[in-house]
């Protein structure tokens, strides 16, 4: 059976107050897209630490996979691989020879401290669950890439426990466990999105508004071999003494205006980025020489991303690109280079 995310009107809750369970051989599947950031300016720093951000998102269809079931032993197990394969991978960022950067980009926790886990023993807690649940994630979407993977991870798995114990995934307390495991959990959750439009997140990157979009966009995404530290990017950063607003760039999305989203897309985390990441300089030049003018970073990085006018465009660049980074390759410097297209939030949720 086929079902989906969206909200209902309430939550289903039983008439003594808790949720109704789904049989516990139920599995919920979905997917979980990744994001790119068309703009991102720095407004002010805060006393706890963050900062005031004015961000525009879109999910695009890059996805890891995530399949929830529900356990009869309390508590969260997650297993966790990369697709194709965790070797594929590593020869493909270049560092299947070198242990050290292999594991410190593919080892992914699986303890509590990943998102996944983290967020299902909240929602355990939160709706006083007797019983756990067991996850299997299938990542594809790089870590450290300023491309959300975790915070998308975690948003799917809060969307596939509410779908296992049959609570709407715009329940008030399920929306404050996306915001406390991170800034950008609630935008994968879909609050304040509609569908296939973009986002507007603002304050630390809580406050969601739904951006209209003319059409959907193609990009090419290049992640270099180098993870970065979404903290560390953050506390090198400045904040501008006029900080810019999205204005124009949300006024262009709703038009399609290709000419006029190119021009008013930035990122004031690049600079930090690229002092960090001396790699994503490599990159941009790359998609320079393949004739590509609009290269960009997402979110603290290092993943960038050029935005092209078609899927076949977005197809032609990413195989030229692969070709020219192959050729310029020195040990450990390898990329993945995929053509994408925007998608929406939240994923669809399939009960099997
Ligand atoms: C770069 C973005 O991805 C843009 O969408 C987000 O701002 C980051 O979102 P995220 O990865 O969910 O980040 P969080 O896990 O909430 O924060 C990680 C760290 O980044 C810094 N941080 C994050 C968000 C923010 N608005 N200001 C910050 O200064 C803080 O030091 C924080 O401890
Ligand atoms: N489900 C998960 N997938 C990937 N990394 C995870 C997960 N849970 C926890 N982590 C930890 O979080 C770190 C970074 O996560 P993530 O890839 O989302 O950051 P990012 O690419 O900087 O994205 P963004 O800053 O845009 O949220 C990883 O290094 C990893 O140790």
């Amino acid at each position: 059976m086929i079902d989906d995310t969206r909200p209902r009107e309430s939550p289903v809750i039983s008439t003594n107050g808790s949720p109704q369970l789904l049989p516990i051989d139920a599995i919920a599947r979905t997917r979980a897209p990744a994001k790119l950031n068309l703009f991102l300016e720095l407004v002010n720093r805060r006393d706890d630490g963050f900062h005031n951000i004015d961000t525009v998102m879109v999910p695009i269809d890059w996805c890891d996979q995530l399949q929830v079931t529900r356990s009869v032993d309390p508590g969260v197990r997650l297993s966790l691989d990369w697709l194709p394969s965790r070797e594929i991978v590593a020869q493909r960022l270049q560092i299947e020879n070198d242990p050290q950067r292999e594991a410190s980009m593919l080892s992914i926790p699986t303890d509590k401290t990943n998102l996944v886990t983290r967020a299902l023993m909240r929602v355990a807690e939160v709706f006083e669950l007797e019983t756990g649940f067991d996850c299997k994630l299938l990542k594809t979407i790089p870590a450290g890439a300023g491309m959300g993977g975790a915070s998308s991870d975690a948003a799917s798995a809060i969307a596939c426990a509410a779908k296992l114990i049959s609570v709407s995934p715009r329940h008030p307390a399920l929306i404050e466990v996306a915001a406390e495991i991170g800034s950008d959990v609630p935008f994968f959750l879909g609050l304040g999105s509609e569908p296939m439009s973009a986002i507007r997140a603002t304050g630390r990157g809580e406050n969601l508004a739904p951006v209209a979009m003319g059409g959907r966009l193609d990009f090419v995404v290049i992640y270099p071999s180098v993870s970065l530290s979404t903290a560390k990017v953050y506390a090198a950063s400045q904040v501008p003494a006029d900080p810019r607003n999205a204005a124009d760039l949300v006024l262009s999305l709703a038009n399609a205006n290709h000419e006029a989203i190119e021009e008013s897309m930035m990122n004031r985390l690049s600079h930090p980025a690229r002092i960090l990441a001396p790699q994503i300089d490599e990159i941009i030049e790359s998609v320079w020489r393949a004739g590509c003018r609009t290269c960009q970073l997402t979110g603290s990085g290092s993943a960038c991303f050029a935005l092209v006018r078609s899927p076949v465009e977005a197809r032609r660049l990413a195989k030229k690109l692969r070709a020219s980074l192959r050729e310029t390759a020195h040990p450990g410097g390898g990329a993945i280079v995929a053509a994408t297209r925007t998608t929406r939030v939240p994923a669809i949720v399939s009960i099997h």
